[in-house]
């Protein structure tokens, strides 16, 4: 059986990764969905031509992963593609976030970064030659992100995990792109609350674009998916200044 995983399925990047991975995967059998709103993921599979099954659970507590496990050990499918998509992030100072939300930056790094590492552990014994792995990481891993401290630095760790991982898997022929958009519309930000940066409005994407972008990139064994001019020029920015000037540019961008 050929399957396709998708984490944070139930809205936006990781809901569109569900409508369009179909269309690039014409042969897959089944399409696994994870996220904790049922009712959301109930309506996805409504949507979709091939069978969707459902996962709903916590993907920060330990039962997802040993419910996930169990059945993979059982049925034993060919994981054509991995989609490492849930995710979240929270606007603001890091202290005054603490100071409010007390535990919410630890969940962040846990699901950010501790969850995606665990699904892609458990997911690669299943992974076979041509199989692909995409990590949601962001352009927010380019460079330390002051009003955005924890986020960027859970979406760097995410940057550099997928390309060693994907450098070590490279001989299997597995493929690891991390996919790095700049702010896309999604319910992200009813969690996040609005972008700090008026920049950040104005370059705004749209999902279905920045996940066919990114399954193409994939297709094309790139190990980074960056959808749009205004997040590649980042990209080249945060590569050639130093960090310091960028630090000091982005300060200025904050309302
Ligand atoms: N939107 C942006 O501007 C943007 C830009 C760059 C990168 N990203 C990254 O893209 C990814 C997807 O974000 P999005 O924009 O699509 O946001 P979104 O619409 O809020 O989707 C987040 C997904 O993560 C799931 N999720 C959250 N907490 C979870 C948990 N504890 N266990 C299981 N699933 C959980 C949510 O499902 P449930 O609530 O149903 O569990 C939802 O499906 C994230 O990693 C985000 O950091 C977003
Ligand atoms: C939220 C998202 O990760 C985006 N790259 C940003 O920096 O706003």
């Amino acid at each position: 059986m050929k399957i396709g995983i998708i984490t944070g399925a139930s809205s936006g990047i990781g809901r569109e990764f569900a409508r369009q991975m179909e269309y690039f995967y014409q042969t897959l059998d089944e399409i696994w969905v994870i996220a904790r709103r049922k009712e959301k993921l109930l309506a996805l599979s409504a949507q979709i031509r091939v069978p969707v099954r459902i996962f709903n659970g916590d993907l920060t507590e330990k039962e997802i992963y040993t419910e996930l496990s169990n059945l993979l050990e059982t049925e034993k499918p060919d994981i054509r593609m991995l989609v490492n998509a849930a995710g979240f992030g929270k606007s603001g100072n890091a202290e005054d976030i603490r100071r409010k939300e007390a535990g919410c930056q630890s969940r962040m790094i846990d699901l950010n970064c501790r969850a995606l590492t665990e699904m892609t552990f458990v997911c690669l014994p299943y992974m076979s030659a041509g199989s692909r792995i995409l990590n949601i990481a962001s352009a927010a891993a380019f460079c330390p992100q002051p009003g955005f401290a924890v986020y960027a630095a859970t979406k760097a760790y995410v940057l550099s995990f997928s390309r060693a991982l994907g450098e070590e898997v490279k001989n299997r022929r597995i493929y690891v792109t991390a996919v790095c958009p700049g702010p896309v519309d999604t319910e992200f930000f009813e969690t996040a609350g609005r972008p700090e940066s008026f920049l950040k409005e104005k370059v705004m994407a749209e999902a279905p674009q920045v996940v066919r972008k990114a399954l193409l990139d994939s297709r094309a064994r790139k190990s980074l998916s960056i959808y749009g001019l205004p997040m590649k020029g980042a990209q080249i920015a945060a590569k050639v200044l130093p960090h310091r000037l960028v630090l000091k540019l982005e300060q200025i961008g904050r309302k």
